[in-house]
C-alpha cells in the first residue's frame, strides 16, 4: 500500500543534522522525517543515489509509518562504536561517545590514507578495548582483491571479528574468502547485499560468511526481514548515519530477527552534535532500546533545512512516490 503523495508531503519536514566527525565525507547529514499513522518515519537516501536507488528508501519510509513493526522479540539492541577514518590519537575520543560499547567498527581503506594509517587505527582501538573488545572493519569496497589480501594479513594481529565488504564484486569476495580461509577471518558483505540487483546474490554464491543488513536501502522492516531468512547466514544490522527514527527502524528490525549473534551498527546517533529525538537514541550501557522515539517539533524547527534543500528534498521525494506508483502499476 502506498500513500497518497499529499499524504506524505502533510507531514514531512526536512532537516539538517550537524555531525561530530567527519564520516563518509560529510559533516551534515540532511533527512525528511514523516509522521504516518504508526509513528514518525524517516526518508534519507544520501544525496548522490539516483531516485531509482532512493526508492527503496521511501518504500522502507512507508513501511514503518504506515504498517506495524513485526513483533519484538528483544527490547534492546547491543550495539558497535563506529570510528570514522580518523587519526590514531581521536580514536579514544571517538570511542567515548559510544559509552559500554564492547564492539568496535573501524573504517580503513579510506581515499588518500594509507595502509599504515589503518593499522595505527585499529591498533588504537584494540588498546582501548583490552582483550574482551571484538573489533571488525570496514573498507567499503575499496581494496582490490591483493590490497585487500594484503590489508588483512596487516591488520590479522589485533584479531578482527570480521572484515566487510573488502572488495566490490561478488567474485571478489569468493576469491579473496577461499584465500583467507585458512586465517579465520569471516567476511561480512554490505554494499553486496544492499547495493545489489539482487540482494540475495552474495549468499548464493557463497562469497559472504554474513550480511549486513539496512532498513531503508533494502526497502524497510519487513522486506529485510525477508532477506535475512532467505540468505540464511548471521546477520548484522546497520544503518545509514540515519536519524533516530531512521536508528528506531533499523532496531525493529533487529529486534525482529530470529537470531542476533554480532552487534549491531545502530550506535551512529553518537557521531551527530544534533538530533530531532526527544531523547535520541544513543547508546547507553552499549546498546540502545527498541521504541520508536518521540520527535519534538522544536527540535524540527531548529533543525530544519533552507527553503532550497528542503524543496530538493520533497521533488526527490515526489519522484520517487511517482516511482512506486508506477511499479505498482505494472
Ligand atoms: O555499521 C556501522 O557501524 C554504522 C553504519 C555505517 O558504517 C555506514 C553508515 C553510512 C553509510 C555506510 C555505512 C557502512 O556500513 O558502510
Ligand atoms: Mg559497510
Amino acid at each position: 500500500m502506498v500513500p497518497d503523495l499529499a499524504d506524505l508531503l502533510a507531514t514531512s519536514r526536512v532537516v539538517s543534522l550537524p555531525m561530530t566527525t567527519r564520516f563518509r565525507g560529510i559533516t551534515v547529514r540532511e533527512a525528511v522525517l514523516i509522521e504516518g499513522p504508526f509513528g514518525w518515519t524517516e526518508f534519507s537516501p544520501f544525496v548522490e543515489y539516483d531516485d531509482e536507488e532512493a526508492t527503496a528508501w521511501l518504500r522502507a519510509a512507508i513501511d514503518f509509518g504506515w504498517r506495524a513493526a513485526p513483533e519484538p522479540l528483544r527490547d534492546r539492541i547491543p550495539v558497535n562504536a563506529t570510528v570514522p577514518a580518523v587519526p590514531a590519537d581521536q580514536v579514544p575520543a571517538v570511542l567515548a561517545r559510544f559509552p559500554g560499547t564492547r564492539t568496535a567498527k573501524v573504517k580503513v581503506a579510506e581515499r588518500g590514507q594509507t595502509l599504515t594509517d589503518d593499522v595505527e587505527r585499529v591498533r588504537a582501538v584494540r588498546d582501548a578495548l583490552g582483550a574482551e573488545g571484538r573489533v571488525r572493519v570496514d573498507a567499503n569496497a575499496l581494496w582490490n582483491l591483493d590490497e585487500a589480501e594484503h590489508a588483512i594479513h596487516a591488520l590479522a594481529p589485533f584479531d578482527l571479528e570480521y572484515v566487510e565488504q573488502p572488495c566490490a564484486t561478488v567474485d571478489e569476495l569468493a576469491e579473496l574468502r577461499r584465500r583467507i580461509r585458512y586465517m579465520g577471518i569471516p567476511i561480512a558483505a554490505d554494499e553486496s547485499v544492499r547495493k545489489a540487483a539482487d540482494p540475495l546474490a552474495v549468499a548464493k554464491a557463497g562469497a559472504a560468511d554474513i550480511v549486513i543488513v539496512k532498513a531503508q536501502p533494502l526497502g524497510g522492516v519487513h522486506a529485510a526481514r525477508r532477506i535475512v531468512a532467505e540468505a540464511g547466514l548471521p546477520a548484522v544490522v546497520s544503518s545509514a548515519l540515519d536519524t533516530s527514527v531512521g536508528i528506531a527502524m533499523g532496531a525493529h528490525l533487529a529486534a525482529a530477527l530470529p537470531e542476533l549473534e554480532f552487534d549491531c551498527g545502530l550506535g551512529t546517533v553518537a557521531l551527530f552534535a544534533q538530533d530531532v529525538a526527544d531523547e535520541p537514541l544513543r547508546p547507553v550501557d552499549g546498546s540502545i532500546p527498541v521504541v520508536r522515539p518521540s520527535v519534538s517539533s522544536a527540535r524540527l524547527d531548529e533543525l530544519q533545512a533552507d527553503t532550497e534543500r528542503t524543496q530538493w528534498w520533497l521533488d526527490r521525494l515526489a519522484r520517487c512516490h511517482r516511482i512506486l506508483e508506477r511499479g505498482l502499476a505494472l
